[in-house]
């Protein structure tokens, strides 16, 4: 050993006390830091129980739970945390109290039975159109001011739970409840006949088919106007209203999100340029409302559109004499049920097709009930529904194994509750885990597989699950029963006629999608691919018939 490498005595020591006091003041560094942690999360976990809140991850000062909400696929951490804290979950964002509820039985005690209390949509403030950003998820569930200022939020999806609501629902629910809508069939069956035999012909052009035809069902019942084409403004207008509204919807898509007082700045001031978009949007927005709703005032009484339809009702009612709050109910009651239609019914078709593309087994035992019960010369119809037990099933098994809005939309709670001793403040957000209750392993057993069997075609097991996915309360769907329509025709027109099979790659390989789900507030599967096959030469005539009867 080289005397350079040993250390003298009186250095060693030196060493050695610092060494000491370092690990001293280290332990009392940290045993400070773990007893202001310990004093913070106790005083947090005390007022926690001391407010007799539900449990939940801890809640830091000021931010609450802000940095433990997930971005992405939130649903499935809310799972977990069901998992940990049980059905009722407390989370807060920056104050702002959000409520979790993962079992049907909690959310229906709740939504459904407590109904009066559980029906606002989140709000704060009044922008000109009542509703502004609030901290609610950081990201979807935001009703942002450039939403509000864009005029988005006048369709009863968003209005908070009141007289305005109230008059759009009632319009709504006179054309779309359970004993109108058959009025309906013929006209969602003829659409879904046109979608299948164009995809049938051509199949890239599923997903633009799809929307397209969706849409003109809606438009049709809402306006009683058929849409001519891909390009007609009756379609495209609401289509890019919605596109501006997924822009607007973006978080940090516009400064005036964050700081809502620039608003008030003037147009001239450089910097404004949002100013103007949001002029521009809302008269998109605007136009893409009323312009159907004045073709069918002027077009109902000349008996050019096509009857019956919620405007025509609506008309009707009133004596063919609107007043001018009734037409803007009308209006943008049309405009919230084409908003609520669209994207829900988009995705359900094609998570239907994502599900046959992975189970043609399951495929192959639909089309041979059809075949049975409906023969090969003639094409099914709604009114077929109750013949098909195992049809109904299958939708059935789509609707939970691929719900289209995994967390519902926000229900806001208008006063302070109790529910088994939990404390639910007035103003919290209540967002059901609905993802969570329909993938509970003790509850639907490999919940990641797509069995329609597990219903043993019972009506009442099928409706545990629609009464979830279509969401709880006043706020429930209103086009619930006009959707199963036209899911149900274009299903059944889809497996009576083709066979769904997968595109090919460039090897000649069957492409099978993936269950990989966009993560929005409505989630749609990525990249459906589908070939579609005619059964038979009977069947292309038969759709051939159908279009040139329409
Ligand atoms: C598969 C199809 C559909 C599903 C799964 C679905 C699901 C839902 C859900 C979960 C809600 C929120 C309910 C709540 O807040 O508790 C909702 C609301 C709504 N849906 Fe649907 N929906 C579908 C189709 C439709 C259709 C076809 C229309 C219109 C023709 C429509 C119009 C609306 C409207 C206007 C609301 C807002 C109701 C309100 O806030 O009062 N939906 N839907």
């Amino acid at each position: 050993m080289k005397t350079e490498d040993v250390l003298p005595i009186s250095s060693a020591l030196a060493l050695a006390a610092v060494a000491r006091s370092t690990l001293r003041m280290n332990i009392i560094v940290t045993g400070l830091t773990f007893g202001v942690v310990h004093v913070l999360v106790s005083s947090i976990v005390r007022s926690r129980k001391a407010r007799s809140l539900a449990p939940g991850p801890t809640l830091w000062p000021v931010l609450g739970n802000v940095l433990q909400l997930p971005m992405e696929n939130p649903w499935e951490t809310y799972s977990k945390w069901a998992d940990i804290y049980g059905d009722i979950i407390h989370v807060e964002v920056l104050g702002q109290p959000i409520i979790l509820l993962s079992s049907a039985e909690v959310a229906k005690d709740l939504l459904d039975k407590r109904s009066s209390i559980y029906s606002n949509r989140p709000h704060m403030a009044s922008y000109g159109v009542r509703s502004v950003s609030i901290p609610a998820r950081p990201h979807e569930l935001l009703i942002r001011t450039s939403v509000a200022s864009v005029g988005f939020s006048q369709g009863f999806v968003l209005q908070p739970y009141g007289e305005e609501w109230r008059r759009q629902r009632k319009i709504a629910n006179q054309d779309y409840n359970q004993a109108t809508v058959p009025r309906y069939y013929n006209l969602q069956e003829a659409q879904a006949r046109k979608l299948v035999e164009s995809v049938m012909n051509d199949s890239s052009s599923l997903v633009d088919e799809i929307k397209m035809r969706i849409a003109s069902i809606i438009i049709d019942a809402n306006f009683g106007y058929e849409v001519k084409s891909k390009n007609d403004p009756f379609y495209t207008l609401p289509l890019l209203a919605m596109e501006k509204f997924g822009q607007a919807s973006v978080p940090g898509a516009f400064l005036v999100d964050f700081i809502p007082q620039l608003r008030y700045l003037p147009e001239w001031m450089p910097g404004t340029g949002f100013l103007k978009t949001a002029k521009e949007w809302r008269k998109i927005m605007t136009d893409a409302s009323w312009t159907p709703y004045l073709w069918a005032k002027e077009n109902v009484p000349k008996g050019a559109a096509h009857t019956p339809n919620m405007c025509a009702t609506a008309l009707s009612r009133a004596g063919g004499q609107l007043s001018k709050e009734e037409e803007f109910s009308l209006v943008w009651a049309g405009s919230a049920m084409l908003g609520g239609g669209l994207d829900t019914n988009m995705s359900t078709v094609l998570s239907f097709i994502v599900a046959m593309l992975r189970y043609p087994e399951i495929q192959a035992k639909a089309q041979a009930e059809l075949d049975s019960v409906i023969g090969t010369t003639r094409l099914p119809s709604i009114t077929d529904r109750q013949s098909l037990p195992y049809i109904r099933s299958l939708i059935t098994e789509v609707h939970r194994w691929a719900p289209v809005i995994p967390l519902c939309l926000p229900h806001a709670l208008t006063e302070d509750d109790v529910y088994n001793g939990i404390h639910l403040p007035k103003g919290s957000l209540v967002m059901p885990n609905v993802w969570h209750m329909l993938h509970d392993a003790r509850v639907y057993e490999h919940p990641e597989k797509f069995i329609p069997e597990r219903y043993n075609s019972s009506d009442v097991e099928m409706q545990k699950v629609t009464d979830l996915v279509f969401g709880f309360g006043r706020r429930a769907c209103p086009g619930m029963y006009f959707a199963q329509g036209s899911i149900f025709a274009i299903v059944t027109t889809m497996l009576a006629t083709c066979e769904i099979v997968p595109i090919k790659d460039s090897q000649g390989k069957p492409v099978i999608p993936e269950v990989a789900y966009t993560s929005g507030t409505i989630c749609f599967p990525k990249d459906v691919k589908a070939s579609f096959k005619p059964r038979s030469p009977q069947a292309k005539v038969l759709l051939a018939q159908s279009s040139s009867a329409h």
